[in-house]
């Protein structure tokens, strides 16, 4: 029950709604006993007496405890069902806030096909914790625990059949259906998230593994994986029937035992028989509600197994996150002995780097592939905290930041930019709501996209545009975003020359006085920087002007001689 505490928590914080739920099932349960009840009383008192009073208030109690029943299920559903939802609420609203924080380094740890599966089919799950989990036991004794109380007054030996009929439907057969299917099962969540892993892969390299010619392997995979949860949902089935049988069966006998019993003390004097149709239609109608406890075995299970792979995503250590604010104007960035390593690498993947990056000046990044530059760049964009070493921006600290606020003052582009399913303008929005149209076309126009209507449709992840195409819509936002740090991931890597170096005049042109930090593979134009940083695995083997590292006949030199002597 502890993993479910925190759901319970969130449950409870409607608790007036559970409180009116709990209420109207308990009034719904009593008054359907009632009903039963009484009717058995009117058989008898109609058979054994003829008292017209009696059974004309009898009758009219019968319609009363009807109709009280099915406007208090109403109740009941009403009440617990918004409880429910509001708790579901709750429960995405404070896991996307634990989780959030969590990204991109949660991709390492966990795969997205997996995250889906949990973020959707296990939150879903957790709707049955409240409808079957918590309501029906406490519902239910509470309905048995007033209806063993009035049947006291009657006869304490039918009391005592319903109470221990009672601890076997409502405790003990759930409870070892619980143990049973805890031991048993456990892979059900895990099949469907596997499930989910390998549909999404399916989905996502569908183009790769047709041309590899693995499609039919993966589709094997698929089709396996999805066999063996069709296989773990039908067991489950199974098991919930099995349960539920076994339950109605234990109600039975225990209404058979309140007849005998009953039977047996009417016959030795102690009970009057005016009484007796009526307790075991009490009892009858008592133990008709407990079919929901059959369920429950599975249902906690269940929600028990979702609030496990949930907590498990949201419990990493999150560093504490500062409040600073960055002040207006221009920023420095300085990085001392900033060092790196990937969760789970055990190399260095920025290794000892210090560098200062000066407001108004352009920084080249450039090395070989897989020398460190990107993480470098992640490093000053505070996506992952370094493992030693000291970041500064403006002379903050950056622990001290607030995370939102130091991107707020930064254009990105990275080497992949995600673009979301609608249409140009609402790509392009999302770097200021509050552009106009004529803002957002002059922006397409920096770019060369101005032949892009505003209107045109972006599919998922902008599959309907190339890769030079994506890359300039990714420096429209950040034309848009103007502000005075730019951070750019190889912006124009897909782009041809001419018009890759038309681009960069047009940032250079508005960012006029702005700090540039720009990674590049491309070692033309880059004349134009006022620093160049060389890096290999990991460290900075050289840095300065252009003419310096071209008179110094190192490694940037030699690269420059490689690079020649390939194109010419
Ligand atoms: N998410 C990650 N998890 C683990 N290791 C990573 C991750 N991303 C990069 N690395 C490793 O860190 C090292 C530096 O990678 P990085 O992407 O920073 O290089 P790069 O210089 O930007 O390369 P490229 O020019 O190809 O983009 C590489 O050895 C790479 O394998």
């Amino acid at each position: 029950m502890n993993e479910l505490k925190h759901v319970l928590k969130l449950t409870l914080i409607e608790k007036k709604d559970v409180s009116i739920a709990i209420f109207f099932g308990f009034i719904a349960g009593v008054a359907g006993v009632a009903l039963m009840g009484s009717s058995g009383y009117l058989i008898s008192k109609a058979a054994l007496t003829s008292q017209m009073t009696t059974l004309v208030v009898m009758a009219a109690c019968l319609k009363l405890f009807g109709f009280v029943s099915a406007l208090s299920r109403y109740g009941e559903r009403l009440y617990s069902h918004r409880a429910t939802f509001t708790m579901l609420s709750h429960l995405r609203v404070s896991f996307f806030e634990r989780l959030a924080p969590l990204a991109p380094g949660i991709f390492g740890k966990y795969r997205s096909g997996d995250l889906l599966a949990r973020i959707v089919g296990d939150v879903e799950s957790l709707q049955n914790f409240l409808l079957r989990v918590f309501y029906p036991p406490v519902v239910l004794g509470i309905v048995f625990l007033s209806t063993i109380f009035f049947s006291s007054f009657f006869s304490m030996g039918i009391a005592a059949v319903m109470f221990i009929g009672m601890l076997l439907t409502v405790v003990a057969v759930p409870a070892i259906f619980s143990i049973r299917k805890r031991r048993t099962d456990g892979q059900g969540r895990a099949k469907r998230g596997s499930l989910a892993i390998e549909a999404t892969e399916f989905l996502y390299g569908f183009r790769d593994l047709k041309i590899h010619q693995q499609l039919s392997v993966k589709e094997q995979q698929l089709t396996t994986d999805a066999a063996q949860y069709n296989e773990g949902q039908r067991k489950e089935g199974l098991e919930e029937n099995l349960a539920q049988s076994i339950n109605s069966f234990v109600a039975l006998l225990v209404s058979f035992f309140v007849l005998g019993v009953g039977a047996y003390f009417v016959a030795a004097g102690e009970l009057n028989g005016l009484y007796l149709a009526m307790l075991v239609m009490i009892s009858i109608a008592a133990f008709e509600n407990v079919a929901p406890m059959a369920a429950f075995p599975a249902y906690f299970e269940e929600s028990r197994k979702a609030a496990v792979r949930l907590e498990e995503i949201v419990t990493e250590p999150v560093a504490p996150r500062g409040t600073e604010q960055l002040a207006d104007g221009p920023l420095d960035i300085k990085l001392t002995g900033a060092s790196f390593s990937y969760p789970g690498e055990k190399s260095l993947a920025v290794d000892n780097v210090s560098i200062h990056l000066k407001p108004g000046t352009k920084t080249a990044i450039v090395g070989p592939s897989g020398s460190g530059k990107s993480t470098l760049m992640q490093l000053l964009l505070n996506v992952f905290p370094l493992d030693q070493g000291q970041l500064l921006i403006g002379g903050n600290p950056i622990g001290t930041l607030d995370q939102e606020a130091t991107w707020q003052k930064m254009n990105v582009v990275l080497q992949e930019n995600h673009f979301f399913y609608g249409t140009i303008r609402s790509n392009l929005m999302i770097a200021d709501a509050a552009a106009s149209d004529e803002q957002l076309q002059k922006a397409l126009a920096k770019v060369q996209l101005e032949l892009f209507p505003l209107t045109m449709t972006v599919e998922e992840k902008g599959q309907n545009l190339s890769g030079g195409q994506k890359q300039r819509l990714a420096i429209a936002r950040a034309l848009l975003k103007a502000k005075s740090l730019w951070l750019l991931d190889e912006p124009v890597s897909s782009v041809d020359n001419l018009t890759g170096q038309a681009i960069y005049q047009e940032l250079f042109r508005q960012g006029k006085g702005d700090l540039f930090v720009i990674i590049s593979h491309d070692l033309a134009g880059l004349e134009k920087m006022d620093q160049i940083v060389v890096m290999e695995n990991g460290q900075i083997v050289e840095s300065g002007s252009y003419k310096e590292l071209m008179e110094r006949k190192s490694y940037f030199y030699q690269l420059k001689q490689i690079e020649n002597s390939v194109f010419a």
